[in-house]
């Protein structure tokens, strides 16, 4: 009979584009190796799950589409990691968090779990997008700034991701900058989030230690045994006379369905001229003059498109986030493109 222990949980969390599913897909691959057996439960914001796709089949994953954990669904986070734990038994659970998402809630979800089910949560790694926190941390007034802030806050291990983009001198005042916000996370230099991957096995505690940190978290309130804020915190929720406001409600998503083929230099021009305002997309293209789909990431103005070939029937679809961008003009844009 199987010896019934509790299953180790780590909550990958970081802005958008940051890093996370490239941190995901190699700790799976780690884990595989290894001869065990990993879980996913992915949060994105869009409604179909394109991470995942970077996700080998024979790792059973559960999607929370649609919304962001920390407001339309983290009551069901709980019951979900408990569903997946019982029917698939894995030994190590990741749970990757959209990118607009406060890992506070995420803690909050998988302390839930840990009531319903032998989870353990081992750490919250937070993966930091090394160029997007210079240029956000030169005009510190806005929420996207203070998401990450939070995200950097209320991590255990914090990998600073995409150093190959920043100047070495850069990254020590970044280095400085996480620090004040986290005394106690040790911070990991990567580029492609290449770390060593045994690190996983070492992360009991972290979540316990973090726990003395409470107040780095800032949120004034006891945090749950096991993790780093507690349950019902308002930490980062902004209160209005009659409105309850998260700190991403200014995140903003469109979806954009292909009808047709598009051709791919166009496609690229067009995302050459995104504004500023959209800084994150990813998608399934079908191009006009390629034979195989292409999985094609948008992160912080730099491009990538990956030849993918499904096993299954997928749309052409394109996600776009970013914060109140004109949505009907990158409408007809695309549409434009499709000869609509
Ligand atoms: N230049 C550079 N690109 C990177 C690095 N790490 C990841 N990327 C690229 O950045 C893009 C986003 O990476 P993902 O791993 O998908 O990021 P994510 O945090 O999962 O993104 P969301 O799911 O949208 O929040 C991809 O095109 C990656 O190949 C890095 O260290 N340097």
């Amino acid at each position: 009979m199987k010896e019934e222990r509790s299953v180790p949980v780590h909550i990958l969390t970081g802005f958008l584009g940051s890093g996370k599913t490239t941190l995901l897909t190699r700790a799976l691959d780690y884990y595989k190796l290894s001869g065990r057996k990993p879980a996913v439960l992915m949060n994105e914001l869009g409604d179909v799950n394109l991470d995942g796709m970077l996700v080998d089949e024979d790792v059973p994953m559960t999607e929370m589409l649609g919304g962001c954990i920390c407001c339309t669904i983290r009551g069901d986070l709980g019951m979900e990691l408990k569903q997946l734990i019982e029917e698939h038994q894995p030994d190590v659970v990741f749970v990757e968090c959209t990118g607009a998402a406060n890992p506070i809630e995420m803690l909050d979800g998988v302390t839930d779990a840990s009531l319903l089910t032998k989870v353990e949560l081992k750490s919250v790694i937070t993966v930091v997008d090394a160029a997007q926190l210079s240029e956000r941390s030169h005009s510190p007034k806005g929420k996207t700034y203070r998401l990450m802030q939070d995200q950097i806050r209320c991590a255990t291990r914090i990998l600073l991701n995409k150093t190959d983009l920043v100047p070495p001198a850069e990254l020590v005042r970044l280095d400085t900058l996480i620090r004040e916000l986290n005394p106690a996370a040790p911070i990991l230099p990567t580029v492609r989030c290449e770390i060593e991957l045994s690190l996983f096995e070492h992360l009991e505690g972290g979540v316990a230690e973090r726990h003395q940190a409470a107040s780095a978290c800032g949120c004034g309130h006891e945090h749950a045994e096991g993790g780093a804020c507690a349950t019902g915190s308002d930490h980062d929720h902004e209160h209005g006379s009659d409105a309850h406001h998260h700190s991403h409600e200014h995140v903003m998503v469109y979806t954009h369905y292909f009808a047709r083929p598009v051709d791919s230099e166009q496609f690229e021009a067009l995302i050459g001229r995104l504004p500023q305002e959209i800084y994150r997309a990813k998608g399934i293209l079908r191009f006009t003059d390629t034979a195989s789909p292409f999985l094609f990431q948008y992160a912080y103005r730099e491009m990538d498109f990956v030849k993918i070939s499904p096993k299954e029937e997928l749309p052409s679809v394109a996600v776009f986030i970013g914060e109140h961008f004109d949505r009907s003009h990158l409408e007809s844009e695309l549409e434009a493109l499709e000869g609509r």
